[in-house]
């Protein structure tokens, strides 16, 4: 993502917030009036994360977990109905020819017909701090999907730019109708309105597109897991009504949430929602922070591929990924639970659900039945069924690895070329970075060198982009293979375990 910028155009965004009624003072705002000249300064103050997000929000003094920290007035959210106010606009939208857009794609349209209104737009002080681009699956080029290497990721990529592509298709009589400027018709800017929606838009509850919610979308992401065994603490803090969950514009997540209400048992994100009471957009810290940390949000519970997909980042450790490695359709027959939840976690344990369908499916047919209560209850039926299971799995991630077109020291190394490419600072070194392998691919397909000699290589933000999302893709693909290797390590420690015990009981007979 390459952020707006953030100079003397971005504390007047901030006072403009402020004067608007966006605060980040958590108590009685008449006891302490919001100072006039920005929103923030209480509670929180922007600031660069360079390994955590880039631009982001960082605590000014401690703060609770589970005290509010930052509220955005309902009227200064970008909804489709706050739009829809601009009369042309709202003629257009509203005409029958265009009803089978879905919501995201009106919200796409208004957002480039505010765009294109510059400096006369009411949000223009938020419009120029948004990111100019991002990279999102959906802006992958060949290289860039092909450098994921796994076939499931180049798919979901491959997905994610037809769905972009025909979605404009779509949407481009309507944006025709209302005479947007030329640039703002383009395939690229399509994808950046849609890449602002999937990245930044908060759920809200009368509008499944959501909304953009200025100052309220400067929060990055950590994903949700250790803090949310507290969530109880955090819950009683705030009323019902805000506990929506964040950022559920796209609805991947949908299904981990179910009606309004607060549901500990599913564990839902608490950390910021729409609050009827309080006409406003609220935000809670998930956990205490302490001054000068980055204060995070949880806007969802993603893979490294779909955070890619919707959010154009990964994150290193992310207890939410997982790898899918593919099965014999008899083996999930015998059992009820979904295909979704039989997959590897990132540290390389196999999931309850893979290993239980395992151990059913290793076992002779006759007995499946008499064992199938030990099974759901995670138990293991015998050492000879556990080692069978694990050597099943470990043979497996070996044969997935054995097939990807480069090992993870190689794409390591590659990681750390690219690393350089980027801090380059002399042509003929670039020159030499370049000229072998993957590398010299990327140069290929990515048209750099066309009519350029080494000291005309210096890079353009375009090309940092490409760059960028070569990096994204080989920093996934190392992931996935690591988690494999890490699940064929996990298994040899096991199988080797449970037959030294059985090698032990057999000489102590
Ligand atoms: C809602 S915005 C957060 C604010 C954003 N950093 C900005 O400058 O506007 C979400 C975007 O921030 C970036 N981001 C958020 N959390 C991140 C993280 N933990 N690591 C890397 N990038 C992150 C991604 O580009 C994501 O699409």
């Amino acid at each position: 993502m390459e952020d707006g910028g953030q100079d003397e155009g971005f504390e007047r965004f901030l006072k403009w917030a402020a004067n608007l009624g966006i605060s980040d003072c958590t108590t009685n705002l008449s006891l302490h009036p919001q100072s006039p000249t920005s929103c923030l300064g209480h509670s929180l103050t922007v600031s660069h994360f360079p390994d955590a997000g880039g631009r982001g929000l960082a605590a000014v003094r401690d703060i609770k977990k589970g005290e509010l920290v930052l509220r955005v007035p309902k009227s200064v959210l970008i909804t489709r109905d706050s739009l829809l106010k601009d009369e042309k606009l709202c003629s257009f939208v509203n005409n029958n020819t265009y009803s089978s857009l879905s919501p995201t794609q009106i919200l796409a349209v208004c957002l480039l017909y505010e765009m294109g209104k510059g400096k006369s737009s009411w949000w223009y002080p938020y419009l120029m701090h948004l990111p100019r681009s991002y990279d999102v699956l959906a802006s992958f080029s060949e290289f860039e999907m092909q450098a994921l290497q796994v076939d499931d990721a180049i798919w979901t990529a491959e997905k994610a730019v037809s769905k972009a592509k025909s979605e404009w298709k779509e949407a481009n009589s309507l944006m025709d109708a209302l005479k947007l400027k030329p640039q703002l018709l383009t395939f690229r800017a399509w994808i950046w309105a849609s890449a602002t929606i999937s990245s930044r838009a908060l759920h809200i509850p009368w509008d499944e597109a959501g909304c953009l919610c200025p100052v309220g979308d400067l929060f990055n992401y950590a994903a949700p897991g250790e803090e949310s065994n507290d969530l109880e603490n955090v819950v009683h803090l705030m009323n019902a009504s805000s506990l929506e969950d964040t950022s559920l514009s796209n609805g991947e997540t949908t299904d981990d949430f179910i009606g309004d209400q607060p549901d500990i048992g599913l564990e839902r994100l608490t950390d910021g929602g729409f609050d009827e009471n309080m006409a406003a957009y609220c935000f809670y810290a998930r956990k205490n922070y302490k001054k000068g940390t980055q204060v995070l949000l949880g806007y969802g519970t993603y893979t490294n591929l779909e955070l890619l997909e919707h959010y154009g980042f990964l994150l290193n450790e992310n207890p939410n990924d997982k790898v899918f490695i593919p099965l014999e359709p008899s083996m999930y027959s015998f059992i009820s639970w979904p295909k979704v939840s039989m997959y590897i976690h990132q540290d390389g344990k196999p999931s309850f659900a893979l290993l239980s369908a395992l151990r059913l499916w290793a076992t002779p047919p006759n007995q499946r039945r008499s064992t199938s209560h030990l099974v759901y209850s995670g138990s293991r039926l015998s050492v000879y069924n556990e080692i069978s299971v694990l050597k099943w799995i470990s043979k497996n991630c070996a044969m997935i690895l054995s097939n990807l077109p480069t090992v993870i020291e190689e794409d390591s190394l590659l990681l750390s070329t690219i690393n350089k490419i980027e801090n380059f600072d002399k042509p003929t070194e670039l020159r030499k970075l370049l000229s072998s392998g993957e590398a010299r691919a990327f140069l290929e397909a990515s048209d750099l060198q066309k009519g350029k000699n080494g000291s005309e290589l210096m890079f353009s933000d375009k090309t940092k982009r490409v760059i960028e999302r070569w990096k994204l893709a080989v920093q996934w693909r190392i992931s996935y293979k690591k988690t494999l290797i890490d699940c064929i390590s996990c298994c040899t420690v096991t199988i080797n375990s449970l037959s030294s015990q059985t090698i032990l009981a057999i000489r102590t007979k």
